[in-house]
């Protein structure tokens, strides 16, 4: 079985985020590299990444007007992606026009209700309903749109599962046991996402920032 786990590389400084991608490597199933080091490091700092040899997840969560996304996944073909994403509330056109432009081997995934998000925080945002329904609504839109998936917290992906049995899905949001939960709302562990139907399970801190973050992704990998 391929594993899983996505190691979420949020660190700015490039030698330490690589160091850190290269111990845990063969426990992990691929490196998701996001705005925080794109920002800082951008197509270099994803270059040197790739020499590793695993699967790269740039998350970028586009969401702007369709002309703009298109030509920002344009901009990414070089790095070849296997896994992109996009906001689903970016809407139809959007969408599709990220999905037009991806490279071909670029599996383009949208947020739907971003993991650190709750149902108050959803009303806050003039959204009324539960997360459940609002997940499940963007999950519907991005697969009309012709996307390969979402992401969602694991407490709506086995609902997304039985709606879209084919979609490629993505949890974050994911804690072992008794893990601190930091800024995320809605987490699962990482055995309760997997049973649920995810195929890509995204972890950052409960390994990076750990004391011994290999002995942290071995344990993980264990569960599943
Ligand atoms: O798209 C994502 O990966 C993402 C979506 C979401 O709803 N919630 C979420 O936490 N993420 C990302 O998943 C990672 C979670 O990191 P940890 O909370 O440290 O495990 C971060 O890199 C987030 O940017």
């Amino acid at each position: 079985m391929t594993n899983p786990v996505y190691l979420a590389l949020d660190i700015a400084q490039l030698d330490p985020a690589v160091e850190l991608a290269r111990s845990v490597k063969s426990h992990v199933g691929g490196i998701k590299l996001g705005l925080e080091f794109f920002c800082a490091h951008g197509h270099h700092g994803v270059h040197e990444v790739g020499k590793l040899g695993l699967p790269l997840f740039l998350d970028l969560k586009l969401h702007d007007i369709p002309n703009t996304v298109a030509g920002a996944m344009y901009a990414i073909h070089a790095l070849q992606p296997a896994i992109v994403t996009v906001h689903a509330a970016g809407g139809r056109a959007m969408l599709e026009d990220a999905k037009a432009a991806a490279g071909k081997d670029t599996r383009v995934v949208a947020v739907t209700l971003l993991t650190s998000l709750d149902e108050r925080d959803l009303v806050r945002t003039g959204v009324s309903g539960s997360a459940h329904d609002q997940v499940l609504r963007l999950a519907e839109l991005a697969q009309l749109a012709g996307l390969d998936g979402v992401v969602c917290s694991g407490h709506e992906v086995a609902a997304v599962r039985s709606q879209w049995k084919d979609g490629f899905l993505v949890v974050p949001g994911v804690r072992p046991d008794n893990g601190a939960a930091g800024d995320q709302k809605r987490t699962v562990s990482p055995r309760e996402a997997r049973d649920a139907g995810a195929d890509v399970l995204v972890v950052g801190r409960p390994i990076s920032r750990a004391e011994d973050p290999l002995a942290a992704a071995r344990a993980i990998e264990e569960t599943l």
